[in-house]
């Protein structure tokens, strides 16, 4: 049995099934037993009342004539006789006047329980002594009660023997239903507490093979089917919600125009890389990227045309770097780009260069007057930590000065080339 079972303070099924069998067994050798005895008790009683009544009658008639004679020698005798032949206890002959002629008793085996005995079921006969039609007397017998007390005692015998078989056919039997009942319950209460330690609702219990507990199985059976379609329910539900979350993480950290990052997305970044260049010893660039009179075409064109030119300065600036490396959208026409790591310094300036040259391409345009050609341009500025800073702010700083004096050469047609504007910071 299972450990669990036993030490709960509760009975076992065993138990109560032999406690159970054990009191109707002991009932019905009660109630059966009493009526059998009573009922012989009784069936003995009447029998030996007619046998002593019988005897009484036979005495009477010959002891008439030691009545008449009043003979008590003879008349004691003839009751010794009697009481010998007839299992009396007891006789007496009384005459008319009321006077005792003779009487003789037995010696009693039992003298007290026989006393009891002769009170509750009294075995008396009396006969009148009659002389030529006179009742001249009266014969008094009284019946020995010892063979019904033998009887008793057999009885009493037999169903305590009874009342000892009954209790080792109930230890049998109750082996037997323990067998058949208890087992399937130990195991049926088994497979239900390791679904429930495992969390195995995949699993089935089995069925059994009495009715009642085979409905039990089957009802556990169709409770773990409802927990398994709501852990499926709530598994798909979970994953619906992370794939929704992720989603919205992932559009929160984009910039709904262009679809490069955008500011809080780079700032995130920004303080992961720079805590990491800290940490590991390692260096990175910022690019700070600004329009080149982004204004102009705004109001020559419109505003959905300016939104165009932002699309494609995001994806030529994109194509400029390193898949690994950010590409952000700060706001207005102003991007950056994250560099991590960067392994040589001379590396930063050629990126530069590279932007300024890739978004310097010829684009096409549509507008509301049809399809124009237009050359963006950008102003890039470059800060590398840790030459520039060390902070977010100081390096984002340093950038945004560094694209202005590059915006001013620009603006003033300077021959001067990128890659050398920016390595003078
Ligand atoms: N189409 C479009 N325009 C925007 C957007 N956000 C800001 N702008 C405009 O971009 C322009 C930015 O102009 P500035 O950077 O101040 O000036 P600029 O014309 O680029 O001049 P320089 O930078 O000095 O060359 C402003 O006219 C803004 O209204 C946007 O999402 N879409």
């Amino acid at each position: 049995m299972n450990t669990d079972l036993r030490s709960s303070p509760l009975p076992s099924v065993a138990s109560v099934l032999r406690r159970a069998q054990l009191r109707v067994a002991f009932l019905t050798l009660l109630v059966v037993g009493s009526v059998l005895i009573v009922g012989m008790l009784v069936s003995l009683r009447l029998n030996q009342l007619k046998h002593l009544n019988l005897a009484a009658q036979s005495l009477a008639y010959t002891s008439e004539a030691t009545v008449v004679f009043r003979d008590a020698h003879s008349a004691t005798e003839l009751l010794a006789d009697a009481g010998a032949r007839d299992e009396l206890a007891g006789a007496r002959i009384v005459l008319a006047s009321g006077a005792t002629l003779a009487q003789w008793q037995r010696q009693t085996r039992w003298p007290r329980l026989e006393a009891v005995v002769d009170t509750l079921l009294p075995l008396h006969a009396e006969a009148e002594i009659r002389f030529q039609s006179q009742v001249v007397g009266r014969l008094q017998l009284r019946g020995d009660v010892a063979p019904l007390l033998v009887a008793l005692g057999w009885s009493l015998a037999a169903a305590a023997l009874g009342m000892l078989l009954s209790g080792e056919a109930v230890m049998l039997m109750t082996r037997r239903l323990t067998q058949m009942i208890e087992a399937p319950l130990i195991d049926l209460a088994a497979q239900s507490r390791y679904v429930r330690e495992a969390r195995a609702y995949g699993t089935r219990v089995q069925g059994a093979s009495i009715r009642e507990i085979d409905a039990l199985a089957n009802d556990l059976n169709a409770l773990l089917d409802e927990v398994q379609a709501h852990e499926a329910e709530l598994l798909h539900r979970h994953e619906a919600l992370q794939s929704d979350h992720a989603d919205l993480a992932e559009r929160a950290s984009r910039d709904s125009l262009t679809g490069v990052a955008n500011r809080a997305h780079f700032e995130r970044r920004l303080d992961e890389a720079l805590a990491r260049a800290e940490a590991g010893g390692t260096r990175l660039a910022l690019l700070f990227i600004d329009a080149d009179r982004f204004k102009q075409i705004n109001d020559q064109h419109g505003h959905e045309a300016g939104d165009q030119v932002l699309i494609a300065l995001a994806q030529r600036v994109r194509s400029a770097v390193r898949e690994h490396d950010l590409v952000a959208r700060l706001g207005g026409d102003e991007f950056v780009v994250l560099i991590e790591p960067l392994r040589h310094a001379d590396d930063a300036p050629r990126v530069t260069q590279q932007i300024e040259a890739l978004v310097a391409r010829p684009l096409a345009l549509p507008t509301v007057a049809g399809t124009i050609e237009i050359t963006p341009g950008v102003s890039v500025g470059l800060s590398l930590y840790p030459e520039h800073g060390r902070s977010a702010e100081a390096l984002l700083r340093h950038a945004d000065e560094s694209m202005y004096r590059r915006k001013r050469v620009r603006r003033l047609n300077l021959a001067e080339p990128a890659v050398s504007d920016v390595s003078k910071d």
